[in-house]
């Protein structure tokens, strides 16, 4: 199989050492100094330090073609930027036949609306023909490179988006359940990484581990109530792209997103956070669009309204958790 990877971050790197091992990949950077670089040393050290290429793997830029181009050449299309590429790449690949999928998770920045849209309201919007969807689950790109057994879900309304990213992806150490709520699968994947920054915060300022579940526990139910008024199914929200990835990225110190709120916690400023990652965050770029759509829909978000309330420097790391825990008490519901 011909795969096409657009993107040559941590994310785009690691599929493609993944799947390289079984077939023939292409790893577009859009920077050509950045794939030569990348094809030189056999390795992506800029974003992927220490994973060597495998020789299934080609490294791809610009002078190469664009990904129009190549797409069509290539029997999967992965976009692998971050939110802020998406609608341009889609823009680039809105012609092509092959299934195509994208790996960002958030809400893109506003662009027409006063508030951003998830992945597959961009492709709607620019490449309604286009047979697409996403790749996502709990995910942490070096554990992936080194081969760390992994479960991702592939989701699509379009049948052969999703069998060709199994085709593609699934190997030993990489399982790829597959899901029709493409909406659901968005929603976990953008709300997880605002509730990242807070179990961050709340790590990062010693609040204990019953704070922690807390905050992982009734962001789960935030994030349900805001897919569920997008038009996902709630139980999508108990699988991999939802209660796996908030578990992973909320826990797991490879989470550049719990990462700024750790930062944060330790008095950092929102721009330090952000320069010393190195790699995007894409929570601190969604959460006011979460905050937003959810204000449309009459959904209530304290914990992902506090994390803007932070970002946004309107509260202290400790105010921001005094105003969660000083809310009137209320029934348990989803
Ligand atoms: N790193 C991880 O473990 C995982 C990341 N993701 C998601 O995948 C997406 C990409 O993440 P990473 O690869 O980790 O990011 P990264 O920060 O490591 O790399 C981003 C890459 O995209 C390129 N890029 C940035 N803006 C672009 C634009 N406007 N157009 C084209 N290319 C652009 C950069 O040059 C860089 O090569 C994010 O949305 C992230 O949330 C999802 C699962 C796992
Ligand atoms: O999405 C991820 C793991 O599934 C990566 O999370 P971070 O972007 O917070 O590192």
């Amino acid at each position: 199989m011909d795969i096409l990877v657009l993107g040559a971050g941590a994310w785009g790197t690691a599929l493609a050492i993944s799947a390289g091992q079984r077939h023939r990949v292409t790893l577009w950077a859009r920077d050509a100094a950045q794939a030569a670089a990348i094809a030189g040393r056999g390795e992506n050290t800029a974003y992927l330090p220490g994973h060597r290429l495998p020789a299934g793997v080609r490294v791809a830029s610009r002078a190469d073609g664009e990904p129009g181009m190549l797409a069509q050449r290539h029997d999967v299309v992965i976009i692998a930027t971050p939110m802020a590429g998406l609608r341009q790449m889609l823009v680039s690949v809105a012609g092509c036949t092959r299934p195509v999928a994208w790996l960002c998770k958030g809400f893109e920045a506003p662009v027409a609306q006063p508030y951003g849209l998830l992945g597959h309201e961009v492709r709607a919007e620019v490449a309604p023909q286009l047979a697409a969807g996403a790749l996502s689950g709990p995910s942490f790109a070096q554990e992936v490179a080194r081969g760390q057994p992994t479960a991702l879900v592939a989701a699509s309304d379009a049948a052969a988006v999703r069998e060709a990213l199994v085709a593609a992806f699934h190997g030993p150490t990489l399982r790829v359940y597959v899901n029709d709520d493409l909406a659901g699968v968005e929603v976990g994947g953008a709300v997880k990484n605002v509730l990242a920054i807070a179990t961050g915060l709340c790590d990062g300022l010693a609040l204990g581990l019953n704070a922690r579940a807390a905050l992982v526990t009734r962001g789960l139910a935030e994030m349900t109530r805001l897919g569920v008024a997008l038009g996902a199914r709630v139980d999508t929200f108990m699988g991999l792209s939802g209660l796996g990835d908030l578990v992973l990225t909320a826990t797991g110190d490879l989470s550049r997103n719990r990462r700024v709120g750790l930062l944060l916690a330790e008095g950092r400023t929102l721009q330090q956070a952000v320069a010393s990652l190195g790699h995007v965050a894409e929570g601190v770029y969604s959460a006011r669009t979460v905050v937003e759509r959810a204000s449309r829909l009459g959904v209530e978000m304290p914990i992902a309204a506090g994390v803007v309330d932070l970002l946004d420097g309107r509260v202290s790391p400790a105010q921001a958790v005094a105003a969660l825990m000083g809310r009137d008490p209320a029934a348990e519901r989803g």
